[in-house]
C-alpha cells in the first residue's frame, strides 16, 4: 500500500514532464522561506521580553532592530518567492491539460464509442483542476507547514524538555484525529466525483441533443434527471461538511488543550523559577506550529490517499493504449498497379461482441466508381471506418497496393465522408482547409463547385469566411454535407470513400455531384455507400453486403 501511495505520487509528480524539477524547487524555495521567517518571531519575542524583564535597554533595543529587519526581509522575500512559485505552478496544468488532450486524440476510435463526451469533459477540467489544488497548495502547505513544526520541535526541545513532551503528546492526538474518518472522506470524495462526471454527461447531451429535447418536450424529464443528481450531490456535500465539523470540534479540543496546557505548566515553572517568562512565551508561540505540523500529518499523510484517488480517473486515462497507427512512409515504398486496397478474409468485431465483418474480401482498383450496398445493419459503415484506417481488422489482411497496409498508409490514401459530416466552429474556409492546409483559392473553388457547394457558399453573408457555429448549426444538413465532401475532395487522396453522404441533399443536386463526382474518377477511386438503386445504376461495380459479408462484387 505504502509503495503504491509512493508510485503513484510520482506518477502525479511525472505528470509535470520536464517542469517537475523546476516546480519542485521553487515550491521547496518558498515553503522554506515562509516558516523561516515565522519561526524568528518567538525567539525574539523571548529575547525582548527578558530583556525587559532584567531591565536591560541595550538588548531591548537589538531585539527590537531584529525585529525591523526580519521585517522588512519578510516584506520583500516572501511576495518575489511567492510571485514565482505562483508562476511556476500554473504553467504545469497547462502542460498537463495538453498532455491529457493529445493522449486521449490518440487514443483508438473505438475508444470514443464507449465512453461519453461528458465524462471526459469532466476529466479534462474538474480533475485536472484538482490536481492543481494538489500542485500548488496542497505539496505547498505540506513542505511549509512541516519545516515550520520541526523546527518549532527543536526549538522547544532545546527551550525545555518538560514543555515540549506534552505537546508532542497533544500533538500525536491531533494528528490521529484528524485522521479519523478518512476513509469515509474518501467514499464521499470518490462519490462527489462520479456524480459530477453524471451531471457532465447529461448537460452535453441535453446541449448536443437540442432539437430532439424541444421537439418531444423532454426538458422536464431532463431537468428532473439533472435536479436528482444534483440533489445527491447536495446531500453529499452536506455529509462532507458533517465530518469536516466533526473533525475540527476534536482538533479544536486538542489545541485548546495543548494551549492551555503549555500555559499552565510554563506558568508553574516561572513560580518555581526553573524558566524565565520570554522562554514561557516563545514556548506558546511555538506549540502552534508543531500541532499545525501534527494537523496537517493527519489530513495529508493520511488525506493523500484520496488526492490519489481523484488523480486516478486522469490516470486511467493515461493508461489507456493509445491507438498503433503505424507510419507511413510516403507514396514511392509503393508500386501500384490497378489494385489499391485488397482486403483478404477480413474479421470485425466491437469490443469481443458477435463479429460484424465475417470473412470480407474485397478489391479496391484504380479509377473506379464503386457502390457499396446492403441492408441496413449489414456493416457498410464499419468497412468503411476499416478502408479509411480508422479501425484495424480483428484478423485477415488489408493491403494497399499489395503491400500489407497499416492505418496510417490508409488515412495517407482515402479520404472519408462520414454518415453525419461533422463540421467545426470557425469559418466555412476554416473548414474546407482541413482537406488541403495549402490549397489556393482557386483550387477551393474548383472543388466546392465540384461539391455543388460553391454557389450556396457565395450567397451566405461573407461567403467563405461566413462563420458556421458549433458543428455547422447555422447551416441545412445537406449543405454541410456538400461542404464535408469537397473537404474530402481537397484532400486530393487516391480514394475518395463517402458514406451515405449525400442523404440530406435533393435529388436534382444530387444527380449533378454524382456526375462530378463520377467524372472525378480519371482521378481517382469513389466508393460510395447507398441504398438508392438508381445510384447503384451508374456504379462500375457494385458491392453488395449483407450480414457481414460480400454478397455479390
Ligand atoms: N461502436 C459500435 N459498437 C458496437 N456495435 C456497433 C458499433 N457501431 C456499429 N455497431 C453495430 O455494427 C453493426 C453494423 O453497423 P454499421 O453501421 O456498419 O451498419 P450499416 O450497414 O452501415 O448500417 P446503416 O445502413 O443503417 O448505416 C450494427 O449491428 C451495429 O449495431
Amino acid at each position: 500500500m505504502k509503495n503504491k501511495i509512493v508510485n503513484d505520487g510520482n506518477k502525479i509528480f511525472n505528470l509535470l514532464g520536464k517542469e517537475k524539477w523546476k516546480y519542485l524547487l521553487s515550491v521547496i524555495i518558498c515553503a522554506i522561506v515562509v516558516p523561516a521567517f515565522e519561526l524568528t518571531l518567538p525567539w525574539v519575542t523571548k529575547w525582548m521580553i527578558n530583556a525587559v524583564e532584567i531591565g536591560s535597554k541595550e538588548l531591548l533595543i537589538q531585539g527590537f532592530s531584529t525585529m525591523i529587519i526580519i521585517f522588512i526581509l519578510y516584506s520583500v522575500l516572501v511576495p518575489i518567492t511567492a510571485y514565482h512559485f505562483e508562476g511556476r505552478s500554473h504553467k504545469p496544468l497547462l502542460g498537463v491539460r495538453l498532455n491529457l488532450l493529445k493522449h486521449i486524440i490518440g487514443l483508438p476510435f473505438n475508444f470514443f464509442s464507449q465512453q461519453h463526451s461528458g465524462e471526459l469533459m469532466s476529466r479534462l477540467t474538474g480533475d485536472i483542476d484538482e490536481l492543481f489544488d494538489f500542485y500548488k497548495e496542497q505539496t505547498y502547505d505540506i513542505i511549509s507547514i512541516l519545516v515550520k513544526g520541526i523546527g518549532a520541535l527543536v526549538m522547544l526541545l532545546m527551550l525545555d524538555i518538560r514543555i515540549a513532551i506534552p505537546v508532542i503528546v497533544l500533538g500525536i492526538l491531533s494528528a490521529l484525529s484528524r485522521s479519523y474518518m478518512i476513509k469515509s472522506l474518501k467514499d464521499n470524495s470518490d462519490d462527489v466525483r462520479k456524480l459530477s462526471g453524471e451531471a457532465n454527461s447529461l448537460v452535453t447531451d441535453s446541449l448536443g441533443g437540442i432539437k430532439v429535447v424541444k421537439a418531444f418536450k423532454f426538458e422536464k424529464s431532463l431537468l428532473k434527471n439533472f435536479a436528482s443528481i444534483m440533489d445527491k450531490a447536495t446531500r453529499k456535500a452536506y455529509d462532507r461538511n458533517l465530518i469536516d465539523i466533526k473533525r475540527d470540534v476534536l482538533s479544536y479540543i486538542i489545541s485548546t488543550l495543548n494551549f492551555f496546557g503549555v500555559l499552565c505548566i510554563g506558568a508553574y515553572m516561572i513560580s518555581t523559577g526553573t524558566l524565565d517568562v520570554g522562554s514561557v512565551f516563545a514556548a506558546i508561540m511555538l506549540q502552534e506550529g508543531i500541532i499545525e505540523m501534527f494537523v496537517t500529518f493527519g489530513n495529508y499523510g493520511f488525506g493523500i490517499k484520496i488526492q490519489l484517488a481523484k488523480s486516478a480517473r486522469i490516470f486511467e486515462l493515461f493508461d489507456e493504449m493509445k491507438e498503433e497507427t503505424g507510419e507511413y512512409e510516403g507514396s514511392d515504398s509503393y508500386i501500384c498497379n490497378d489494385e489499391l486496397i485488397t482486403i483478404k478474409d477480413g474479421r470485425f468485431s466491437y469490443n469481443d461482441r458477435e463479429a460484424i465483418l465475417l470473412k470480407i474480401n474485397i478489391r479496391i482498383m484504380r479509377n473506379e466508381f464503386v457502390i457499396l450496398e446492403g441492408q441496413s445493419g449489414a456493416g457498410k459503415s464499419t468497412l468503411s471506418k476499416i478502408l479509411t484506417g480508422l479501425m484495424p481488422l480483428e484478423s485477415g489482411n488489408i493491403l494497399w497496393c499489395g503491400k500489407v497496409a497499416n492505418m496510417a498508409v490508409l488515412r495517407n490514401n482515402v479520404a472519408y465522408v462520414s454518415q453525419e459530416p461533422y463540421l467545426f466552429k470557425g469559418t466555412i474556409l476554416d473548414n474546407l482547409k482541413i482537406g488541403n492546409p495549402k490549397a489556393t483559392m482557386e483550387e477551393i473553388y474548383e472543388t466546392t463547385k465540384k461539391a455543388c457547394a460553391h454557389d450556396f457558399i457565395a450567397r451566405q453573408p461573407q461567403g467563405y469566411n461566413t462563420l458556421i457555429g458549433e458543428r455547422g448549426l447555422t447551416l441545412s444538413g445537406g449543405q454541410r454535407q456538400r461542404i464535408a465532401i469537397a473537404r474530402a475532395l481537397l484532400k486530393e487522396a487516391s480514394i475518395l470513400l463517402i458514406d451515405e453522404g449525400t442523404s440530406a441533399i435533393d435529388s436534382e443536386i444530387e444527380n449533378i455531384l454524382l456526375d462530378n463526382l463520377i467524372s472525378e474518377v480519371n482521378r481517382r477511386t469513389v466508393i460510395f455507400v447507398a441504398h438508392r438503386p438508381t445510384i447503384a445504376k451508374r456504379a462500375n461495380r457494385v458491392i453488395s453486403m449483407g450480414k457481414g459479408i460480400i454478397k455479390a462484387c
